[in-house]
Parts: structure tokens; C-alpha cells; sequence
């Protein structure tokens, strides 16, 4: 049985592009099509950067339900003729019962309700649909990966070509080579299932990544130029940001192009999605660099093992292998400051652990304590190709800083061993739940984009996959909230202070609480339209 609740949306809720219902032969489409919107609706600056996306597709209904529509071709093109889903006359799953998505389930985002709750913000409900708007050899489908790497890269684009072949006959599939810029600066590579059939047993992508690059200009042109009418884009935060210019331009030029995004970053950082492929797999692998240090330390007097694990701005990876390992006695994330000197601080932790134990583990994220290395060693107001700020090494710093107090201070002689294994646990292949994972994001993004929908990006929402409007995802990143109870799990296992005041711990908490009284005297107040927009920017998952 669903645990999502189903009962049928009020008619006002259903758009125009659900019951165009229009079907039978078809009538040889153009390509191009004018939208029907004026075009100053939406502007590209024909880069990276500001651009005004069109409103989105919000519809209201009983006790404060909110439907977030992602956008659909119907939208902007007139007239588009339906077929029936190719899956109906497939063996495999013809004999399914109720095998396809009913168009009015939707997907809540809250879970955790009380009785006078309004029901709050629901997606589309992912899945295949009855009515298809592409016929089988109409469709000619494009799949790019920007980004850092990311185990399950290869099974999503393998998921995806077996997806559109198999499932709805399509045989023009392309590979775009190295990233955005690969759409007007490189050959592309054609896809069929024999080439991918065994590249999900590989780390990295077998199509090239890169950063950087997105002239949205010349990457629509591109896909105009080449015909193409599916763009499927895997990348993180920024891919999505970029997805989402693509598919503004897009509408603007009229085309009957779907795009559809699919979710990717090793940090675990997108919002609105339950957790990010390839994560599991990274955590995982993590455990054994984890392992490594305690082993070293254990093995030595007053050993100290440091491992540096990857995390931007999120320290999900180094808080779930944290908490995964058990042998690890001090976490540091990016979220939860911390400082080296003085009565509670990182060494007073380490003196007091290795009197303790005689050894002891700590995990840092690479974004952790970036505050706290001395501006003389900074890599200031650097940036890589694609606007991110780049790191200084937290790793290293720390290990030079940890072995300098200990050595000054003559307390005690340590014995610091430093592992490294950020590049290590994201260039694997996936592991088996990461790879069923990626299976069912690519079937949810080729099922949306055969339907018509585009402009999404596909993602488990409360273990429901569901379209998500790209604004959702690209407006505010997924951090670890230090006054959660994931956190307090995780101090409690391992035993580390918060390095936090106990003023610093109620500031926080009360951010907190302002931010959720923020969200329902406004529902109250205003009504759900504007808790939809503040509900963007408190996306706080456990
Ligand atoms: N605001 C933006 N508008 C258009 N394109 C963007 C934007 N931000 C990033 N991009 C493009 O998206 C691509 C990937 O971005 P980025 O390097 O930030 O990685 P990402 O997708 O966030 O993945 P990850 O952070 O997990 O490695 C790059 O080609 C970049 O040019
Ligand atoms: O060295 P690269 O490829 O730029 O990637 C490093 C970054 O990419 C990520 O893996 C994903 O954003 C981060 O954790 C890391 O900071
Ligand atoms: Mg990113």
C-alpha cells in the first residue's frame, strides 16, 4: 500500500496539459514549435549566471495542500498530439497491475504532521503515465554529466539508454562528451544498450565531465542544430542551475524539448531529495580509510589517526561514516564551527582522549574550520572553472597544527598518522543499493520526459520518486543541522564536545525556531503561497 495519500485532486488542481488527451496518428510534428508566451517572460544572458525564470506551477487544495507542477510541453507548445505508452503491449509489464501512475498522485515533502497541520507541499508523483507525447522514433535523446565524479555515474547513463531502448523502443540516443561545453565544443558519442551494457561496473563516466563552460546560447543551438527533443542532464547543484537556463531558453524558442535533470553529488548536498546516488557507496568506502586510521593508531602509543573526507559545504559524508564506523572519537563538518586552543577546544579533546584510550580517530570534512587557517595560507577568493570557491586544505592544516601543539607543549609525544582518501571514495563504481537507486532515478527521468513533463529534476522525496521543479532543488543547499538529533547521534557516539557556548548552542536552537515560527505565522498569516516560497530556503533533512 502507498503511504502516500491519494485522494483525488480537486478539479481546479488539474492543468490543461494532464487532459489535452488529444491522440492518434502522428502528424509529423515540427520540431519547432512558437510558444504562445511572450518571449520576455523569461531571459538567459546566454551564460552562467542571473536569469528570470518563468512563475511556477503552484495549484492549491484542501487544508493547505500545495502542489509544486514541474512544467510540461503543453505548457508553451499548442496542440501536441498524444500516443499510447509503448509499456502497454510490453510482456514484462504489460501483466503489471496498476503499472502506471495515476496523474493525480503527488508526493507530500512533510511526513511528520500534527492534527492542525496544513498538508503542505506535494510534487508529482514520478512513474510512467498512460499517454506518452513522443512517438518511439521521434525521439532523439541527448545525456550529459557535469561536475565532480560520483559512483553510479555510469549506471544512471546505462539506465537510461536501456530505459528509452527497451521500455519505449527509442534508437537515437547521444552521449555528449565532457560536460556542457561538450554540446558546441565536442564530437558526441551515439549510445546504444551494447555500448553501455557493462559500464556500471566502472567509477567515473564513460561520457567525460568537466566545469565550467555553459553558454546557454550554444548549447541550445546545439540541441536545436542537432534535432535533439530529450536532454537528460546529470550533475549537482550547478548542473541543475544550468539544466534549468537550458530549459527557460528552451521555452522561450518554443522547442518541443524536454529536459530533464537527474540529481548527482558525492556531498549529498541537493535540497528536497531524501539522499543523492552514489552517497551510500562513498560512505561506505570511506569506512575502510576510517578503519586504516584506527588500525595505525591503535597500534601506537598515543596514536592519532586523521582522515579527510570530501564535503564542501555539507558534512553529511564525514558525519555518516562518522557515525557508520564507531571507531571515530572527533568529527569536524563545515556546519558545526570548532577551535584548536583553550579549555574545551580540539587539543584540550585530544590530551584528554589519548590519556584515556592511548589513541583515538578524528574525521574532518574539507570544508570544516576554513575560518580558522591563517589568511597567510589561504588560496583567497580563488575559484574553479565553475564559480566555486576553492578550499584550503583543512587536512593537512590540521595534522601540521595538531603535531606543532603537541611538540610545543611537551605534554605528550603523539604519533599523528594523516590519511587522504577524498578522491578514493567518489571515483568507485557504485555499490548494489546505489545501483538499484540509479536504476529507478533513470526510469523516473525517461517515464517524465516520454510523458512531456520537463524543466524537473527527478529524486526520491520520503521514498517516493517525484518530479521537482528545478527552482526547488538550485534555490538552498542540504546541510547537517547541528541542532537536529542526527547531530546530537552523532555526539553522543562519539563522545567529542559541540564547541559550542552554551549561548552559542541557544542561538542556534533559536535560529532554528524562528525559522519553523517564521513558517507557520506566515502560512497563517498569508496563506500556503507564501509558505511555498519561504519553504525554499528552511530545507533542513536529518
Ligand atoms: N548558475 C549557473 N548557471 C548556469 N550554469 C551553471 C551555474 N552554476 C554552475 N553551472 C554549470 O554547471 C556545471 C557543473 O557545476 P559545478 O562545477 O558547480 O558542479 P555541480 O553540478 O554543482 O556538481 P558537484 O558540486 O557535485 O561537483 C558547470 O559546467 C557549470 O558551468
Ligand atoms: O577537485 P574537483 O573535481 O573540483 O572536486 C572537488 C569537489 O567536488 C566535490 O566532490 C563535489 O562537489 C566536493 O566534495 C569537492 O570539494
Ligand atoms: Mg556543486
Amino acid at each position: 500500500m502507498d503511504s502516500v495519500y491519494r485522494a483525488p485532486l480537486p478539479p481546479k488542481l488539474r492543468f490543461e496539459s494532464e487532459y489535452t488527451g488529444k491522440s492518434g496518428p502522428h502528424p509529423s510534428v515540427p520540431t519547432t514549435v512558437r510558444r504562445q508566451v511572450p518571449a520576455d517572460n523569461c531571459r538567459c544572458n546566454g551564460g552562467m549566471g542571473d536569469f528570470v525564470r518563468s512563475d511556477p506551477k503552484i495549484a492549491h487544495g484542501e487544508a493547505g495542500y500545495v502542489l509544486e507542477d514541474v512544467p510540461h510541453l503543453t505548457d508553451y507548445v499548442p496542440d501536441l498530439p498524444t500516443y499510447t505508452n509503448p509499456l502497454q503491449i510490453n510482456p514484462a509489464y504489460s501483466v503489471v497491475k496498476q503499472y502506471f501512475v495515476n496523474i493525480d498522485d503527488t508526493v507530500a515533502q512533510k511526513i511528520v504532521v500534527h492534527k492542525s497541520s496544513p498538508r503542505g507541499i506535494h510534487f508529482r508523483r514520478a512513474g510512467p503515465r498512460q499517454k506518452v507525447y513522443f512517438e518511439s522514433d521521434e525521439v532523439h535523446a541527448c545525456i550529459v554529466t557535469c561536475g565532480g565524479l560520483c559512483p553510479g555515474l555510469n549506471t544512471v547513463i546505462r539506465e537510461i539508454v536501456c530505459g528509452l531502448h527497451h521500455m519505449y523502443g527509442v534508437r537515437r540516443i547521444l552521449g555528449i562528451d565532457g560536460g556542457y561545453k561538450g554540446f558546441y565544443a565536442r564530437n558526441t558519442i551515439p549510445l546504444t544498450p551494447k555500448v553501455v551494457n557493462d559500464i556500471h561496473k566502472r567509477g567515473g563516466t564513460i561520457l567525460g565531465t568537466s566545469r565550467g563552460g555553459h553558454d546557454t546560447s550554444k548549447i541550445v543551438d546545439s540541441i536545436q542544430d542537432r534535432g535533439i527533443n530529450q536532454v537528460y542532464i546529470i550533475g549537482g547543484d550547478g548542473t541543475q542551475k544550468g539544466a534549468s537556463v537550458i530549459f527557460e531558453e528552451i521555452q522561450r524558442r518554443g522547442l518541443k524539448v524536454v529536459v530533464a535533470g537527474i540529481p548527482k553529488t558525492i556531498d549529498n548536498d541537493i535540497a528536497v531529495i531524501d539522499k543523492s546516488f552514489g552517497f551510500d557507496t562513498a560512505v561506505e568506502e570511506a569506512q575502510r580509510a576510517i578503519y586504516a586510521a584506527h588500525v595505525e593508531a591503535e597500534s601506537v602509543e598515543n596514536g592519532v589517526g586523521l582522515v579527510k573526507l570530501m564535503g564542501r559545504n555539507s558534512g553529511f559524508i564525514a558525519m555518516y561514516a562518522t557515525l557508520a564506523s564507531r571507531d571515530v572519537d572527533c568529527c569536524l563538518i563545515p556546519e558545526s564551527p570548532f577551535y584548536l586552543e583553550g579549555e574545551g577546544g580540539l587539543f584540550d579533546y585530544i590530551e584528554k582522549r589519548l590519556k584515556e584510550n592511548g589513541h583515538m580517530v578524528i574525521v574532518v570534512a574539507e570544508g570544516a574550520g576554513q575560518e580558522l587557517i591563517d589568511e597567510s595560507k589561504r588560496s583567497m577568493g580563488k575559484e574553479d572553472a565553475s564559480g566555486n570557491k576553492q578550499l584550503d586544505d583543512v587536512g593537512h592544516w590540521l595534522s601540521d597544527n595538531i603535531k606543532e601543539h603537541f611538540r610545543k607543549t611537551q605534554k605528550m609525544v603523539i604519533n599523528l598518522k594523516y590519511i587522504d582518501p577524498t578522491y578514493m571514495i567518489r571515483a568507485i563504481p557504485s555499490n548494489a543499493s546505489d545501483n538499484v537507486y540509479c536504476t529507478l532515478l533513470a526510469q523516473s527521468a525517461v517515464h517524465g520526459a516520454m510523458a512531456g513533463y520537463t524543466g524537473f529534476t527527478v529524486g526520491p522525496v520520503n521514498g517516493r520518486h517525484a518530479y521537482i521543479p528545478f527552482y526547488r532543488v538550485t534555490e538552498t543547499q542540504n546541510k547537517v543541522v547541528i541542532t537536529d538529533r542526527m547531530w546530537a547521534r552523532l555526539l553522543a557516539s562519539t563522545n567529542q564536545p559541540s564547541f559550542l557556548s552554551p549561548k552559542e548552542l541557544a542561538e542556534e536552537k533559536k535560529l532554528n525556531e524562528d525559522a519553523q515560527t517564521q513558517l507557520l505565522d506566515s502560512y497563517n498569516a498569508k496563506g500556503a503561497e507564501t509558505v511555498v516560497a519561504d519553504q525554499a530556503t528552511s530545507n533542513n533533512k536529518p
